[in-house]
């Protein structure tokens, strides 16, 4: 996941591959509920890990439910089944409506004491109508803030009281059909000598998602019947029943970005465009709906039982007037097509949207306006017309309203014909839903490497390069080359192999260099199968790292590898000559020093601190030889390319340092402040 601050989308060119994507988020917590009251254990296949999941189940654990999460995305939960749950229990349910509400009509006919509430925010989301619902039937629960919303007490400490289960229960429809899920997932723990009855007062919304219930209801042994969705009957004899194991299915609208993706990128050559895992034609989620109007704005999509495929046809996309009323939240992503469509694009019936997590309509206007496409926003519609052409588009930093759906949409505006870089603020806002959306983005989008951002922070020995290299691609969510490692691990790999490091050996060197087996895992630095980590990082590695350097064909061998790490977002590479030979194109290079005096310095400091004795004049003597060895080779000597900012760190602090390249980053991108257009 980019915990950035930013995330600096370069412009991308084409698509192509497979994607898998998570499991959807409303199957993923109804699941957990479902096998937390069953009886028996359940294997829950390919669970979303995200916030709204994480706080179910700790909620279930609290209950007194085994959850075993040592299997990745399978999780077992063994049921309650017949026994009672741990209570009195406090359950802390973040912003997750999913849990909340269901999780308030199980306990409350489960009987027990619990304390159920949520971050601020999930404290203004209401939930008074499933109260009063529960109230009817005879249900003890205080509210504990305001009347109306969470936190609140269910106070079934004696058990549960006699329940009123002859009559329908009433429940509101029009506000969240969330209310009515929660009641058709508890009302079965009550329903064994008798039928239970649900009425649904007023217009039951969101229809599709009453549809995902029963259909998990059935995978439990819940058969549920209903009269145009306005009387729901759960039969006596009800039982909740695991199904052993389930599979969720993977999100329908997390979908929606990668069809998107597929129908308005130019394909990637040896793909037939992309194909998304997880999800099919078949889904039990209504926004497999999506398919239907992305098809109608020129997409060609095949898919089987659980899986899609998306091809451009199409081209330009055309632009559609339509009612989005059953796919409210795939719809944000028709808006962003709209920016590839020709002529104008009507989305309608999506007054819904300025009641979720932001209002999204305002938000989608303001955003798609910074692009350079007119947007008239109405109280239920949005009309999009695209930028003239490729000089009318922006490059935009988009603001992302703690808006999951916001950040993904916008990504796509990455495709743009003008070739401009997006801007996407706080990207960790996909964790809602999507974690890992970008990476899974960047898995299957391509650009020309060129438009792939390489920074260079080139100087020498202990000059504090590693160290600034490291924070800054921290701070742009970049990767990071440390290409030292390159000639350390080759060094290593020659003395391994019993080869003296000499002008005589370069050929067998440079053999070795160009099939070195070194890998970067986990903060570990591997040369075949063994953890090297420490072995390089030795003042005598060292120098036989800057005596392998010195010759020619080891350098040469080593190109190819150091150009294969400037891959999508970006790169931050550290070294010697990676701005003046490596990466001579890099927009921004940086040559980093310090006095002799203090870089021995740090150096001492840094040995000392790891327990290796030193000397700080033998270190300025070695390190001042090195600097010299450096900078008179024949090949790729250490200086500052011709278009670098020296930076002299003598008197900066690390933050100082970083501050200070960042700046100059930002002075370089189209939409730092003041540049935006
Ligand atoms: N601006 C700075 N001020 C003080 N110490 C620094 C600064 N930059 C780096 N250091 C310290 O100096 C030591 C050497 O830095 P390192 O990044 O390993 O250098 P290089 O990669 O250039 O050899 C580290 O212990 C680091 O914490
Ligand atoms: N791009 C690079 C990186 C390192 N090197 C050499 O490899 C040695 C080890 O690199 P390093 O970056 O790990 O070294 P320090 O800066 O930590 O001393 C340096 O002394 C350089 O001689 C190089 O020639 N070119």
């Amino acid at each position: 996941m980019y915990s950035t601050a930013y995330l600096d989308l370069p412009p991308l060119e084409t698509a192509g591959g497979e994607v898998r994507l998570p499991g959807s988020k409303s199957i993923s917590n109804r699941v957990l509920l479902l096998a937390a009251l069953s009886e028996g254990t359940t294997e829950v296949h390919d669970l979303l890990a995200s916030d709204d999941t994480r706080v179910m189940l700790d909620g279930l654990r609290a209950i007194g439910c085994a959850v075993d999460e040592s299997g990745g995305s399978t999780v077992r939960i063994t049921g309650l089944g017949r026994s009672a749950p741990r209570s009195p229990a406090k359950l802390f349910l973040g912003n997750a409506g999913t849990a909340m509400r269901p999780l308030t009509a199980a306990l409350t006919l489960l009987g027990g004491e619990f304390e159920l509430s949520g971050v601020p925010r999930m404290h203004e989301r209401p939930i008074g109508d499933l109260v009063d619902a529960l109230r009817q039937l005879g249900c003890r629960i205080d509210y504990l803030g305001n009347e109306g919303f969470p936190p609140l007490r269910i106070a079934h400490a004696d058990g549960l009281p006699p329940l009123a289960l002859q009559a329908p229960i009433r429940v509101r429809g029009d506000v969240s059909s969330q209310f009515l899920t929660a009641l058709l997932m508890a009302l079965p723990l009550v329903a064994q000598t008798q039928d239970v009855v649900i009425e649904v007062v007023g217009e039951l919304i969101s229809k599709p998602y009453i549809h995902i219930t029963l259909a998990l209801l059935a995978r439990f042994g819940i058969d549920v019947r209903h009269e145009q969705w306005q009387r729901f009957t759960i039969p006596a004899g009800s039982r909740y029943r695991s199904p052993g194991s389930i599979h969720v299915e993977a999100d329908a609208s997390s979908a929606s970005y990668f069809i998107a993706l597929g129908a308005l990128a130019a394909p990637a050559s040896n793909h037939n465009g992309i194909k998304i895992l997880g999800v099919g034609l078949d889904s039990i989620q209504g926004d497999i709906r999506f398919v239907e109007a992305a098809r109608a704005m020129g997409a060609q999509i095949t898919g089987g039982p659980n899986w899609l495929r998306i091809e451009r046809g199409a081209w330009p996309l055309k632009a559609i007037d339509l009612d989005c009323n059953h796919i409210p939240d795939a719809a944000m992503t028709l808006a962003a097509m709209a920016l590839y469509a020709e002529g104008t694009t009507v989305l309608r019936n999506i007054a819904s949207w300025r009641v979720k997590e932001t209002d999204r309509l305002a938000a989608m206007a303001i955003e798609l306006r910074k692009l350079g496409a007119t947007v008239d926003e109405g109280a239920d519609f949005l009309r999009v017309t695209p930028p003239a052409d490729a000089a009318a588009w922006r490059a935009a930093s988009i603001h992302t309203y703690d808006d999951h759906r916001v950040a993904m949409c916008f990504s796509l505006a990455a495709f743009n014909p003008a070739r401009l870089p997006v801007r996407i603020e706080d990207p960790k806002c996909v964790a809602k839903t999507f974690p890992q959306y970008f990476e899974a983005l960047f898995s299957v989008a391509q650009t020309a490497v060129r438009h792939i951002p390489v920074l260079c922070i080139d100087g020498p020995t202990a000059s504090g390069k590693g160290t600034l290299a490291a924070a800054v691609a921290e701070r742009l969510g970049y990767g990071l080359l440390d290409s030292g490692v390159l000639y350390r691990a080759t060094a290593l790999a020659a003395t391994r192999a019993g080869l003296a490091i000499s002008p005589g050996n370069e050929g067998a060197i440079a053999d070795l260099a160009r099939t070195l087996p070194v890998r970067f895992e986990g903060g570990s630095i591997w040369l075949g199968d063994s953890d090297v980590s420490e072995a390089i990082r030795t003042e005598e590695a060292g120098m036989n790292a800057s005596s392998v350097s010195a010759l020619p064909a080891v350098r040469q061998a080593l190109v190819a590898l150091q150009h294969g790490f400037q891959r999508l977002p970006g790169l931050v590479a550290d070294g010697r000559d990676m701005g003046t030979v490596i990466f001579p194109a890099a927009p921004l290079k940086v040559y980093l020093t310090a006095s002799a005096a203090c870089r021995a310095e740090r150096r001492y400091k840094q040995l000392i601190s790891k327990g290796i004795s030193a000397n700080i004049d033998d270190l300025r003597a070695d390190l001042e030889a090195r600097d010299a060895r450096d900078q008179s080779r024949a090949v790729a000597p250490l200086k500052p390319a011709q278009d670098a900012l020296v930076l002299d760190n003598s008197l900066l602090t690390i933050d100082e340092a970083v501050s200070q390249v960042i700046a100059w980053w930002q002075e370089r991108q189209p939409f730092a402040p003041g540049a935006q257009g």
